[in-house]
């Protein structure tokens, strides 16, 4: 059976608290990519708000041009946001975190344990449950507009660091989220209240409820051969280390070598 936008729909206004996003929902069975699908769309003149969803994707993006393995079962969506004085952002990396706060605390009250593992991944009994990709346009040093793409693995097949939530859920004698549209809306609604707490609360607040869920506070990390301690993230998106040197040091993601599916958290052969 297909996806059913009904369904999602009445999901959507069911479970809505706020009205940032005017969620307008366009479906395709395949596309390349969610992101790709929804800047088209935009060069056509979508507005904010505007979510892409795909069945599958031929060529899902992850972050440094990584690939996100996209088969059937999975969901991938993609919302676009224009910033404006209702959503303001000085750092692409305030998007990415006010998404996985939001979907991570949306999942959370369902009862899924789900965790942030800086800065794009959630994740669920240490394994990868799902990815977000925030890709900007700017204008001046401005953000003017986003495209927030989030996969997720519902029933679809994971590599060996993933996980996908109805495996989850059937080792757990409750199964919170019954279908891919309960997903869906769950991950909108979730994208729509970090917009709406990086919003109304402001940046400070969205990062200590992001470092709340951060599964990397007190990781060690090894930079220059100096072993530090992770102690939290900074408005720009870096994560902030403290060194046995007593200095704090902040590192970005390129500047750490994050091995490709070590969801440990090796944060190896840095080159800070
Ligand atoms: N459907 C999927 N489920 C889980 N992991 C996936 C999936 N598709 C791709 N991946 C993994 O996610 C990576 C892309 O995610 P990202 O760019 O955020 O890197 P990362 O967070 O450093 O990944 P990791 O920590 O898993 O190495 C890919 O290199 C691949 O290892
Ligand atoms: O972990 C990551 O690196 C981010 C993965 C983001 C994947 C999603 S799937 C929907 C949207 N379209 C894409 O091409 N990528 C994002």
């Amino acid at each position: 059976m297909g996806f059913n936008l009904q369904n999602l729909e009445a999901a959507l206004k069911a479970g809505r608290k706020y009205t940032y996003l005017p969620f307008s929902l366009h479906f395709f069975e395949s596309v390349s990519s969610t992101n790709q699908t929804l800047w088209n769309l935009l060069n056509q003149g979508a507005i904010s708000g505007t979510v892409v969803i795909a069945t599958v994707q031929t060529a899902g993006r992850g972050q440094w041009g990584r690939e996100w393995i996209s088969p059937v079962g999975g969901l991938y969506v993609s919302v676009a946001i224009s910033l404006d004085h209702k959503i303001e952002a000085t750092d692409s990396y305030q998007l990415t975190f006010a998404t996985a706060w939001g979907i991570a605390s949306q999942l959370r009250q369902c009862g899924v344990d789900v965790g942030i593992k800086w800065p794009n991944d959630l994740v669920l009994n240490g394994r990868k449950l799902g990815g977000i990709l925030t890709e900007t346009k700017v204008n001046k040093g401005q953000i003017t507009q986003a495209v927030i793409g989030v996969g997720i693995n519902w029933t679809n097949p994971v590599p060996e660091t993933g996980i996908n939530l109805e495996s989850w859920q059937a080792s757990q004698d409750f199964r919170p989220i019954s279908c891919l549209e309960m997903l869906t809306s769950t991950v909108l609604l979730g994208i729509e209240s970090g917009m709406e707490c990086l919003c109304r609360e402001g940046v400070k607040v969205l990062l200590s409820r992001y470092l709340d869920l951060l599964i990397n506070m007190g990781d060690r990390v090894y930079v220059n051969n100096l072993s530090g301690k992770v102690v939290g993230v900074t408005p720009q998106g870096n994560l902030r280390v403290d060194l046995e040197t007593h200095d704090t040091k902040e590192l970005i993601t390129p500047e750490i070598y994050i091995e490709p599916g070590t969801i440990s958290l090796g944060y190896h052969k840095s080159s800070v």
